[in-house]
């Protein structure tokens, strides 16, 4: 197995094809995903534990075996219920407007957000121009035996890449994402991402985004973000407004 240079510096590398983002611009637009900060009360630092307890509720669920005692996986199966019960009898987002705390994506994301239980969750860093991420997938993204499954390599990328484009200085959505997968991309070990913007062409920006495990490439990605169009039309009427 080749093993590959450590991940590069590329903080001081400007792309061809890549607008210069003005450092202000840049940190507006990655205002959403600022590296996760400690939580601002009791009622989130309470919320994130939940939330890992609940990662790891899913990881025993996802393990616990059916030749076992099946009586006792009843009476699991009626707490786990009885706790679902519980929480949702708790205030809920859905009964307020959400505040700027609640929509950072490292709240809220399911690949990143310290808050849903479906994430891992990954964590994200800006390193100039490149977005570098690493997170540690247990059992319950199991695909083929002791890797993780294929749609959540691919969401893993959409995440890292998601933001990565804030780097053309404007965001937009997935159009395609294509992901080379070389190699498994292992369980319960860390695996690190790094994504960049390669080309911008109007409300177009193209993002490159690759892989590793134990300094080992596993999978590459090319994505199309587009701003969509009804957005253009909003920053144009702004900047109108602003002249
Ligand atoms: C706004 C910040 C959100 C951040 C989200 C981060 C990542 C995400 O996970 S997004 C969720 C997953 N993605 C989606 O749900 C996207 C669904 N698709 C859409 O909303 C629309 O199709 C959208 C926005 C991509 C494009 O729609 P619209 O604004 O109408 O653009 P449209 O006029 O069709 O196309 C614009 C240009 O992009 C090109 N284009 C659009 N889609 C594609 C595609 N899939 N492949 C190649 N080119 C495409 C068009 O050909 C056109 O090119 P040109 O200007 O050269 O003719």
């Amino acid at each position: 197995m080749s093993t590959i240079e450590p991940l590069p510096d590329k903080s001081s590398e400007a792309s061809p094809g890549v607008p210069e983002v003005p450092a202000d611009v840049l940190a507006e637009l990655r205002s959403t995903w600022t590296p996760r900060p400690a939580p601002d009360g009791p009622g989130r630092a309470a919320r994130h534990r939940l939330a890992e307890a609940a990662r790891r509720l899913v990881e025993a669920v996802k393990l616990a075996d059916a030749e076992g005692d099946a009586d006792a996986l009843q009476s699991v199966a009626d707490d786990v219920s009885d706790l679902a019960a519980r929480i949702a009898a708790l205030p809920s987002l859905r009964d307020r407007e959400p505040n700027l705390a609640d929509l950072q994506l490292h709240e809220r994301s399911p690949l990143v957000g310290a808050a849903n239980p479906l994430a891992p969750p990954m964590e994200l860093e800006a390193d100039g121009p490149v977005i570098r991420a690493h997170a540690v997938f247990n059992a319950a993204y199991e695909g083929p035996l002791g890797r993780v499954h294929g749609g959540y390599v691919a969401a893993a990328f959409d995440e890292v890449m998601g933001v990565a484009q804030s780097g053309s200085g404007r965001l937009g959505m997935t159009a395609y994402l294509t992901v080379r997968m070389k190699r498994s991309t292992p369980l319960h070990e860390r695996v690190d991402y790094e994504a960049e913007v390669t080309r911008v062409e109007g409300r177009k920006a193209w993002v490159t985004a690759r892989s590793y495990a134990g300094g080992v490439l596993v999978a590459d990605a090319e994505g199309l973000f587009v701003r969509p169009r009804a957005l253009v039309l909003q920053d144009e009427a702004r900047a109108a407004g602003e002249a």
